[in-house]
């Protein structure tokens, strides 16, 4: 028995009980599909100088004046279109793989798995506060991004921090890396990807993989995002070699004027289209979670992009989300990173 397990004085602090917190985080979503629930997330989010890497004198004058208030409600609208009975598609998934974690790595009482969002709720300081207040004093967090990018992983990160730096007696921590080229992430891909084409009612003559994009010039400030998403693309599409089907890498959901990652998604399925492919099947294979960019940006716009263009069948696929393959695949990547903990 050590000193810290006997009874103390009133006044010292809580002993820890030695349990063991994984904190899964995803990008952010509004708390409800509103022009003022879109406003006040959209707030958040585009001020991260992580995510818009202009200086703050000159962004948000152009952001409060101009994005924040035309842009709201058409995001909005499209948040309406893919909303369901759990609430935001990214918010009940994140929450599915946290339920799902919880039951196949808490079983002994020792690990408490749960989930926030980087912007919006919950938040990663309410949950890191959660999980050390019950007891946990090894925190592994997990930015369920598969490539590393400055925007998505970094601010994680950054958001952990900002909490840890005002903590007195601060948990441990650790994080998940990139996993981009993961042997078991590009199986679960594979297996995953396979099942639902097997499934379609046509048999696609393109597979298009289609990534969130960024600001080109991110690429030569040394993000390597972009090559991460090349290297997923290049194993995938090696590892479904077998199937005779076209691959193609795109980047879609352009945001302001600067020039962003090429090809751009929507150019690709017009100019598909144009130039004859008429069965195309996308996946984002990037996006861990279903959320706008992928039921609404692709499933919909994307679909009626290909039609009007000339295109005939078109399938979205699903993310890795709650499948059998996604979540096996998050268990080991966990376990390994929990490794000497548990
Ligand atoms: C400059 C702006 C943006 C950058 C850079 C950016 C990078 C980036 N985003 C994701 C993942 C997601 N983005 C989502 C929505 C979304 N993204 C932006 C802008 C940038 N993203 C906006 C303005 C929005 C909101 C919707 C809209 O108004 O169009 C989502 C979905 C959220 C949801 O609620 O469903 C995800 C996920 C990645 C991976 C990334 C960089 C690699
Ligand atoms: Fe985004
Ligand atoms: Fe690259």
């Amino acid at each position: 028995m050590t000193w810290q397990d006997q009874q103390l004085p009133d006044g010292h602090p809580t002993v820890r009980s030695g349990k063991i917190g994984v904190l899964l985080v995803n990008l952010g979503t509004p708390v409800a599909p509103t022009t003022a629930d879109v406003r006040t997330y959209l707030a958040e989010f585009l001020s991260d100088k992580r995510v818009i890497e202009i200086p703050a004198l000159v962004w948000q004058p152009i952001l409060r004046g101009i994005i924040l208030n035309t842009r709201p409600q058409k995001s909005a609208e499209a948040y309406r279109k893919v909303w369901s009975e759990d609430g935001s598609p990214l918010a009940a998934i994140t929450k599915g793989q946290a339920v799902a974690m919880q039951g196949a790595l808490g079983g002994d009482g020792r690990v408490m798995v749960d989930w926030a969002m980087r912007y919006g709720a919950p938040s990663i300081p309410d949950r890191l506060a959660a999980l050390q207040d019950a007891g946990c004093d090894r925190i592994l967090l997990a930015p369920m991004y598969p490539q590393y990018c400055a925007a998505t992983t970094a601010t994680v990160v950054d958001k952990a921090g900002d909490w840890l730096r005002e903590q007195r007696w601060q948990p441990s921590l650790r994080t998940l890396p990139p996993y981009h080229d993961e042997p078991l992430y590009i199986d679960a891909l594979a297996a995953d990807i396979g099942r639902q084409l097997d499934a379609l009612d046509f048999v696609p003559e393109l597979l298009l993989l289609s990534f969130h994009g960024m600001p080109a010039r991110t690429l030569t400030l040394g993000d390597p995002y972009h090559c991460h998403c090349h290297k997923t693309a290049r194993l995938l599409e090696a590892k479904m070699s077998g199937r005779g089907l076209r691959f193609r890498t795109s980047f879609q959901s352009r945001f302001g004027r600067a020039k962003w990652l090429e090809p751009a998604t929507d150019a690709v399925l017009e100019e598909e289209a144009r130039s004859g492919t008429k069965r195309i099947a996308v996946v984002a294979p990037g996006f861990s979670a279903d959320c706008l960019e992928t039921l609404e940006e692709l499933a919909i716009e994307g679909h009626e992009q290909f039609v009007e263009a000339g295109g005939e069948q078109f399938a979205a696929l699903s993310c890795l989300n709650t499948s059998d393959a996604g979540l096996s695949m998050l268990e080991a990547l966990l376990r390994r990173e929990l490794a000497g903990w548990i």
